[in-house]
């Protein structure tokens, strides 16, 4: 199955082998780990830090993908992870890390779980398969978890899609988006997702995931925004399954595999996220709910779920799972540069592979740029009145076309012209002509993302860096806020 998305056309994309840091003069640590027993690491945040892993003898998994014998595995600085093996195996490490072998993991659980999806697959034979969504507090392994299901999904030839709604970390795209990405292969073992068309060739298919941008770092800074791109997501993938616009093939199979849908850590902590929760699983039908790491979360969603007599055939099935002991807690400053890697890996590409990227110059008066508002909660579609603007920003002035004859419909969208506010932004090129309504900007799919590298207010002239080479579609352009100061990447 394949989902529309990030169709930048014709990618510039060159292969480049690094050169390999790792100092090879010291001799490997051997790892013997028995049955049932991980191995997990924390490679260091420092300069060219890198851990290099192979499995010499046995069998073993990083979240569900199998490590191929004798093959090296390269982690940078920053990775956390661990290597399972169910029957026993021999790991040879090389390079820095903080690690230790585990003996009690929730593996086997994990497993189970995805036996009792399978179990559901097999039962739908052309209904659809399982809609799991995955809840927890921050750093509880939601994301690990959905990384095991679609690895073994994937692994027993299934074709699951996996849903973000992760806005901290971006899944084959930069953090503040959201995606929809089917999945039929293999993932990769190094960079978990694997590549999307602007992560460059590797070994590996790439994912075409569908992207939207909300461009907030929680569910919870803005719902009122947050809520209707949940809405696109889940039409956009069960219409998919429904082959509507086009029936393409292995639509079928990828419906009865059903989806795996991640959360940020945000939504499982209160009021309002649990109407984001109680959206989600009302939008995408979800029948099952992994609760992780949270007992009074799990108590509150089996009260809120428990199925009545009145319901329907497919109730929600609310199971709680163990977190696992090589959880890390992520500091902001971690997360942070965890960020700027990800925005950088998607302009730059990572790994063996090194992507092209571009500047150039364009006048401000030719970009239509809306801005996010930080929350339209508080504010009505009658009363939003863009010259008397209690929030308004000066360095946000608007665009002349835009002032004199276009009055916004709602506090949904600001449009603004390029300001120095917008150094170092994250910029989402959508699919929107800009003078459709914001609901219909907001609605639009990404087509890529460009960033600010300069502002030069006195020529009125702004540096884009852009994936790809070419002029920046005439199309609306949306711009979060977030993540902020995502550093100078051209510097
Ligand atoms: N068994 C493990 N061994 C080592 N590290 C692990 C293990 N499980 C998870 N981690 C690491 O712990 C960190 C937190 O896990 P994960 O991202 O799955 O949590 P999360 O609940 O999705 O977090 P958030 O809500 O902040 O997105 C990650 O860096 C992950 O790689």
């Amino acid at each position: 199955m394949s989902l529309p998305g990030l169709t930048l056309p014709g990618l510039t994309l060159t292969s480049t082998p690094l050169s390999d840091p790792t100092p090879t003069a010291t001799p490997p640590r051997i790892h013997d780990l028995k049955e049932g027993t991980e191995y997990r690491f924390e490679v260091p945040f420092t300069p060219r830090a890198q851990l290099r892993l192979k499995l010499t003898a046995g069998t073993a998994e990083l979240f569900g993908t199998e490590l191929a014998l004798k093959q090296t595995y390269s982690f940078g600085a920053g990775a956390k992870g661990a290597v399972y093996t169910w029957h026993g195996g021999r790991l040879e490490v090389q390079g820095e890390a903080d690690e230790y072998v585990a003996e009690e993991t929730p593996m086997s659980v994990y497993a189970n779980v995805h036996f009792a999806l399978e179990g559901m697959r097999g039962k739908s034979g052309g209904d659809t398969g399982p809609r799991v969504l995955v809840i927890g507090p921050h750093d509880s392994g939601k994301s690990s978890v959905v990384r095991i299901l679609t690895a073994y999904a994937v692994k027993a030839g299934r074709l699951p899609v996996v849903v973000n709604l992760d806005p901290r970390q971006g899944v084959l795209s930069v953090p503040g988006s959201l995606t929809a990405t089917g999945f039929g292969g293999l993932l990769d073992v190094e960079e978990g997702w694997g590549c999307s068309p602007i992560s460059g060739p590797l070994g590996l298919p790439v994912k075409m995931p569908l992207v939207y941008h909300y461009g907030q770092a929680s569910s919870e800074d803005n719902p009122k925004y947050f809520k209707p791109l949940v809405s696109r997501l889940a039409l956009a993938v069960t219409s998919r399954w429904e082959g509507e616009g086009g029936g393409m093939v292995g639509d079928a199979e990828a419906k009865s595999s059903g989806c795996v849908i991640d959360t940020d850590g945000g939504m499982s902590t209160g009021k309002g996220g649990y109407e984001n929760i109680a959206h989600i699983v009302s939008e995408f039908s979800v029948n099952v709910l992994l609760v992780l790491g949270s007992e009074r979360l799990y108590s509150d969603m089996t009260r809120r779920f428990s199925p009545t007599p009145s319901d329907s055939t497919d109730p929600v099935h609310v199971i709680k799972l163990p977190k696992s002991g090589g959880c890390v807690q992520r500091d902001e400053t971690y997360m942070k540069t965890l960020r700027h890697h990800q925005i950088r890996a998607y302009f730059f590409g990572h790994g063996n592979t090194t992507l092209s990227p571009y500047t150039q110059m364009v006048d401000f008066a030719s970009l239509s740029i809306f801005r996010i508002p930080a929350s339209t909660s508080t504010t009505t579609s009658s009363s939003y009145d863009p010259g008397a603007d209690d929030d308004s920003d000066d360095i946000y002035a608007l665009p002349p076309s835009l002032s004199k004859n276009t009055k916004p419909r709602s506090r949904i969208l600001e449009p603004v012209e390029v300001g120095l506010g917008m150094q170092n932004a994250i910029l989402a090129v959508t699919t929107a002509d800009p003078g459709e309504s914001h609901e219909a900007i907001r609605d639009a799919s990404v087509l890529g993302y460009v960033y600010v590298a300069d502002v030069d207010e006195s020529k009125k002239k702004v540096k884009l860096l852009t994936p790809e080479t070419g002029r920046v579609p005439a199309r609306a352009i949306v711009w979060g806020g977030w993540p902020e100061g995502v550093g100078d990447l051209v510097g």
